[in-house]
């Protein structure tokens, strides 16, 4: 049987699964694309470290050239992460005619639609499926189950970090700090996991998912981005008795002919399909106008999960080789999306604010939701502590810019204090 060979540029937590499913699985791959599927080199930071898992008739090496130089090596799968080098290294394995597997979605997100044309004009494969939400096989689906529908929201847990965060806090009350330490031991976050709880690895995964649903280009810059270091347990309980459960959410929906997309904290109702979400596990709910809403639900980090994604990516380059298909853009859909007013877009939010414990500051806040004609469905008033009152507000639906300009009032009060504001998810 004809043999293809791969390079292999990290391993770690994704690149071991990537290992460890090439040798179990090889019968299977085999009898799909009639081809053997041989990792030939691994590079790696260290090849001093100690790799049980890495047989004799592996070469290990630290110098990235070793695959990109090898005429041998048809395939080269990136999972070292982080944008440099990654970007230089993906550039000249394209530039080497190599068809490149990653599961690097800063890298994507940020600079996607370059490497696309590099790898256009080498005729070589670029593709990705691991960049987005892990283990469920969400991209190839939008490419090619809704190829013809209009999807009008993308929306979904897409972080396994912070969903193991929020479910370790809301289930067994662990502190921020405990559950963040646990899903770095147990591999679901970044290198350095700021990206992770910043909310910003959500949100490159939004780009990407945003690419493929709209055919849009959306940059960091266009998104509003707020991560979960600020989540208290009280925030946590609150929500619970208020009958919601804290998500961290990416939200990407068509406003006329443009795409408005956000990464937060969001109150979800504890029936809703996400909020029954846990641990590393990822949601993403894809509206179509003709197909309604379809929910997909699967691992989101971890290393066998997302070797499983790299490893669906291996297999169709291979096929695309074996039939002489290779080159084509993972996703083509183009579609210029005009600028729209972020301000516009409403939802009922959930207001926590302190306050002096004496009469008059409640009817403050409520004459200012007058003024900017907003107004509350739900309050709850708790002692804080000996002097100052907790009150907990749900509002009706409000704009953003009612938002701010609540939150810039508010400020001027010595009194009273906004200590969280999150979006409520559907009213
Ligand atoms: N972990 C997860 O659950 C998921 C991760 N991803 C993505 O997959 C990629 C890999 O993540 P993960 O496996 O967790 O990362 P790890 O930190 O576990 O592993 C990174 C690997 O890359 C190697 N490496 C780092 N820099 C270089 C370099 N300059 N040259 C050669 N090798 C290098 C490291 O070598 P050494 O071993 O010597 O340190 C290590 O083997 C990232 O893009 C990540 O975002 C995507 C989905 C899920
Ligand atoms: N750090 C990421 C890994 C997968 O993309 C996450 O926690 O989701
Ligand atoms: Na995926």
């Amino acid at each position: 049987m004809e043999k293809i060979k791969i390079g292999l540029i990290g391993l770690g937590t994704v690149g071991s699964g990537v290992l460890e499913m090439v040798s179990n699985n090889q019968a299977k791959i085999s009898n799909i694309t009639g081809r053997e599927l041989i990792i030939k080199t691994i590079a790696v930071r260290n090849v001093a470290k100690h790799r049980s898992e890495v047989s004799d008739d592996i070469i290990l090496t630290d110098n990235v050239d070793d695959i990109i130089n090898d005429p041998e090596i048809k395939i080269a799968v990136e999972v070292m992460g982080g944008i440099d080098p990654a970007k230089e290294i993906i550039t000249n394995l394209l530039n080497a005619h190599k068809h490149v597997v990653t599961a690097n979605k800063d890298l994507i997100a940020s600079h996607g639609d370059e490497l696309a044309r590099i790898a256009r004009k080498n005729n070589a494969d670029l593709v990705y499926e691991a960049s987005v939400a892990g283990g469920i096989p969400i991209l190839r689906t939008i490419v090619n189950s809704f190829a013809a529908d209009e999807i009008l929201e993308v929306k979904g847990i897409v972080n396994g970090t912070t969903n193991y965060i929020l479910t370790q806090m809301q289930q067994k009350k662990w502190s921020y700090e405990d559950a963040l330490k646990k899903a770095q031991e147990l591999g679901f976050a970044e290198s350095d996991p700021t990206n992770d709880v910043a909310g910003i690895d959500a949100t490159y995964k939004m780009i990407i998912l945003s690419q493929f649903s709209f055919g849009s280009h959306l940059a960091l810059d266009d998104i509003n981005i707020e991560g979960i270091q600020n989540i208290k347990l009280e925030d946590v309980a609150q929500a619970a008795d208020f009958g919601y459960t804290i998500k961290l959410l990416g939200i990407a929906k068509r406003v006329g002919e443009g795409v408005f997309a956000e990464v937060a904290p969001v109150l979800v109702p504890s029936d809703h399909p996400l909020a029954t979400i846990h641990n590393e596990n990822n949601a993403v709910m894809v509206t179509g106008q003709a197909v309604g809403e379809t929910l997909f639900y699967g691992p989101g980090a971890g290393g066998l999960p997302t070797a499983n994604s790299v490893l669906s990516d291996i297999v169709s380059v291979t096929k695309n080789i074996a039939l002489g298909t290779t080159g084509n853009t993972f996703n083509n859909y183009q579609h210029e999306s005009e600028p729209i007013d972020k301000g516009d877009v409403i939802y009922p939010y959930y207001l926590s604010l302190q306050m002096l414990d004496v009469p008059g500051q409640i009817l403050k806040v409520t004459k200012l939701m007058m003024e900017i004609g907003a107004s509350f469905s739900q309050i709850v008033q708790t002692k804080a502590n000996d002097t100052d009152a907790r009150v907990i507000f749900i509002t009706h639906a409000m704009s953003k810019k009612q938002l701010a300009t609540l939150k810039a009032e508010i400020d001027k009060f010595d009194t009273i204090e906004l200590r969280a504001a999150y979006k409520v998810l559907g009213e």
